[in-house]
């Protein structure tokens, strides 16, 4: 007897491209999810509830989501999140109001951000033509530079003399449990690797805090390789010798900075997934693409819904659902080999005949 599993999720498409992105995975999942029933893992159904909180309610209320949408949000079995931010609303109201909300709150702190390499899109990166890259970016995502710490001071210096303080918090406990991730990972993968990114040598506190951590941590997994790279020097290896990366681990602002590179790198932002996990499962974790809102091409069907449809393959992997986001992820590279792009990589495909040829690729 075969059993029907229903993953209750919660949709917050939020702003700009985040409406036609989330839109582009809800369909596919949906198709996937019609043809589960006979499957090894048993059929399996999705039901949505979509939430209308971005910057457009906030224009109208004056908040970003409501303010018992935590309460609301935590009985559901995932969080399938678009983009945050619009020009009518200062960027770190929204951020802040919305993604760092939920990430925060819901204790989301392993961000998993893989570097993925599709056929059918040029990389900038000649060497991609004829070697294997293939990495994950592991990004803290409790603390660091986004812990939200700091103020700002106009009246103890007048007009003109402002202060401003903006601090990173690193707790022990927060660069341990954040290694062992990214360890654990490396153990899962080929290359049993894990880079350790800091900028230790001008930031001597923290950083030196979290290279000491990674040094313990690292003792604990005498079968995985290791290095330590400052992030400047990163930022030139993704560039130049990107085949010996395999888990790079990083903290909240370096590692989303290195994430867009990577995405870049792999032939576009408008490709690159990400996983916002609580790997205790005490709360929901929150799936979204790299990318942000892309005001300049909202709302005109140029969107790259890839990144989107692979966070989705990310989060049936979290439901334990590893062949069908295996599936997920044959289709995208079914779709992106048959040249079937947007113009971000070099096509004229639009959102929706991405999104068509997605759902064709899943019954081929
Ligand atoms: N997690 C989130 O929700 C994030 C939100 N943001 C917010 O998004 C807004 C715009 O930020 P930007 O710095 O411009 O970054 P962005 O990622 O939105 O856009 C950067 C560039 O990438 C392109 N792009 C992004 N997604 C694409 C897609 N799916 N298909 C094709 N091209 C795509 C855009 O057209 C743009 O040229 C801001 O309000 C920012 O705060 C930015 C990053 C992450
Ligand atoms: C905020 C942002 O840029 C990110 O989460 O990637
Ligand atoms: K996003
Ligand atoms: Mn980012």
């Amino acid at each position: 007897m075969t059993t029907t599993r229903t993953f209750r999720i919660a949709a917050i498409p939020a702003d700009g491209v985040g409406a036609e992105v989330v839109a582009a995975g809800r369909a596919v999942l949906d198709a996937l999810a019609a043809d589960s029933r006979g499957d090894s893992q048993g059929g399996f159904a999705f039901d949505w509830q979509e939430f209308p909180w971005g910057c457009g309610y906030y224009e109208r209320t004056g908040k970003m989501m409501d303010d018992d949408g935590l309460d609301r949000l935590k009985d559901f079995d995932a969080i399938y999140f678009g983009a945050v931010g619009w020009p009518t609303v200062p960027d770190h109201v929204s951020l802040w109001g919305l993604r760092l909300k939920i990430c925060q709150n819901f204790d989301q702190w392993a961000n998993v951000r893989p570097v993925h390499f599709l056929p059918g899109v040029q990389s900038p990166l000649r060497k991609a033509d004829d070697t294997e890259l293939d990495w994950v970016v592991v990004r803290e995502n409790s603390e660091g530079e986004y812990a939200g710490l700091g103020g700002r001071n106009l009246a103890a210096r007048g007009q003109g003399g402002e202060v401003a303080v903006q601090s990173a918090l690193f707790t022990e406990v927060g660069c341990e449990r954040i290694m062992r991730f990214a360890f654990d990972l490396a153990r899962t993968r080929t290359r049993r690797k894990v880079s350790s990114v800091t900028k230790s040598n001008a930031q001597q506190y923290g950083m030196v805090l979290w290279d000491d951590v990674f040094k313990r941590v690292a003792a604990d997994y005498p079968d995985v390789e290791t290095e330590s790279v400052l992030v400047d020097a990163m930022s030139a290896k993704f560039v130049l010798r990107p085949e010996d990366l395999s888990v790079v681990v990083a903290s909240n602002l370096n590692a989303d900075i290195l994430s867009d590179l990577g995405s870049a790198l792999a032939g576009s932002l408008g490709l690159a997934a990400s996983a916002n996990l609580n790997p205790e499962r005490r709360f929901p974790s929150m799936f979204e693409p790299v990318h942000g809102s892309a005001p300049d091409i909202a709302g005109q069907g140029l969107a790259n819904p890839i990144g989107a449809v692979g966070s989705a393959a990310l989060m049936l992997e979290h439901f334990g659902l590893p062949d069908q986001a295996a599936r997920l992820q044959k289709a995208i590279e079914a779709t992106t080999g048959a040249g079937i792009l947007t113009r971000d990589v070099g096509g004229t495909a639009s959102t929706e005949d991405v999104t068509k040829a997605l759902i064709d690729a899943l019954n081929a």
